[in-house]
């Protein structure tokens, strides 16, 4: 089945210029958003709790912060940017009570609906703008004139205006310049938990920590082993973003292309394939969301200790030196990018 896909001039900007915009959050997502919006002329108000270390950022930024109730009670469409696993309680809290007939409740991401933590009412919009990247990059594409693609996707068409609203929000954050493609709740939160899991994130950084392991435990200096293994990474996927895996072919030697196709399907065999299976059926079947949801609830001692021992492996100390001398890595990601 074809995608639908939208672009700038499928949608009407001053729709969303119409309305008073609440973005609870501000965050990777909820900075990009709030900030690229209010440039496109949206009244924006954000809602942070009392004592949130983002409420001076906010401020600092322009932007007016009241509380996540206060912000839901004046706007016409309120965007949750908060993490995942603190939306349930902010809705019952600070949203609910304040979403009157005829609101649009919006998501940057479907979990909390997909999975049944929120269940909004009837007579409300319910929509979906989740950029397809990395919150800061949200930003920084916007003001460099450029735009992450977005997907858009309608749960609740109360109103009966949710999808042109949706697509003027993403106009307004710059997605619809790379295009924003229509789904529903189910396909975004199932694809975008398989693809940060099994690809994005966990794939890529498994393949690139376990790669460097191999080469330094045979002896071979960790600097080299970072510029094959990660840096040199970033090139490749360079020229795939820009023409695809073909590309990518073109442009390396013959003998890396047969390297490609005699080894690579070693390393991600059958096994690895059956893997990614388990790991979809997961989160198909929500185990994946309940088992973070507890986690979360626990206090985090998983997520804590791996975090700590990721910012330990030997690969982090390497780079850290290396990129320290390069001088074009001159865009650290921030909250203004
Ligand atoms: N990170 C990304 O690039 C992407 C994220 N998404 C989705 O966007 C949403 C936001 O994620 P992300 O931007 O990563 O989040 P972050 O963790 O970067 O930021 C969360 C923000 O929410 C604030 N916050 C925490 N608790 C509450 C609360 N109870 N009420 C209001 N604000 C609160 C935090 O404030 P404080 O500083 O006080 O902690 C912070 O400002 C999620 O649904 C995520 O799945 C979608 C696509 C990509
Ligand atoms: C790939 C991770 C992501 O899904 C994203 C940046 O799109 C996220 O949840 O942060
Ligand atoms: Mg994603
Ligand atoms: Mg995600």
């Amino acid at each position: 089945m074809t995608a639908e896909v939208f672009y700038d001039d499928n949608a009407d900007l001053s729709i969303i210029q119409g309305k008073k915009v609440a973005v609870l959050g501000y965050g990777s997502q909820g900075h990009a958003h709030a900030l690229s919006l209010r440039d496109s002329g949206v009244d924006v108000v954000i809602g942070l709790p009392e004592g949130s270390k983002s409420r001076e950022k906010a401020q600092e930024q322009g932007l007016r912060v009241e509380t996540p109730a206060a912000a839901s009670a004046e706007a016409d469409v309120i965007m949750v940017l908060a993490p995942d696993t603190a939306q349930r309680k902010l809705y019952a809290e600070a949203i609910e009570p304040n979403l009157t007939a005829g609101k649009a409740l919006f998501f940057g991401h479907g979990f909390n609906i997909r999975y049944g933590f929120i269940t909004p009412p009837a007579n409300v919009d319910v929509a979906m703008v989740a950029p397809k990247g990395p919150g800061h990059l949200v930003r920084r594409q916007y003001v460099d004139g450029k735009g992450v693609p977005v997907l858009v996707a309608v749960d609740q068409d109360a109103t009966g205006n949710a999808l042109a609203l949706a697509l003027s929000y993403a106009k307004g954050i710059g997605g619809l310049r790379a295009g924003g493609i229509k789904t529903t709740f189910k396909e975004e939160t199932e694809t975008d938990l398989f693809g940060e899991q099994a690809v994005l994130c966990g794939g890529a950084s498994a393949l690139v920590q376990t790669g460097f392991e191999v080469l330094t435990e045979a002896g071979y200096a960790p600097e080299i082993a970072y510029f094959e293994c990660l840096h040199e990474l970033k090139l490749i996927v360079d020229l795939m973003y820009e023409g695809g895996i073909a590309r990518m072919r073109y442009s390396v030697s013959d003998t890396a292309e047969y390297g490609d196709y005699s080894r690579g399907p070693r390393v991600v065999d059958a096994r690895v394939k059956e893997e990614m299976k388990r790991i979809l059926a997961e989160v198909q079947s929500g185990e994946f969301a309940r088992e973070w949801i507890a986690e979360d609830d626990n206090g985090r001692p998983n997520f804590t200790k791996w975090r700590q021992e990721g910012a330990a492996h030997p690969i982090e100390e390497t780079g850290r030196k290396l990129r320290g001398m390069m001088s074009w890595v001159d865009r650290p990601i921030t909250e203004t990018a």
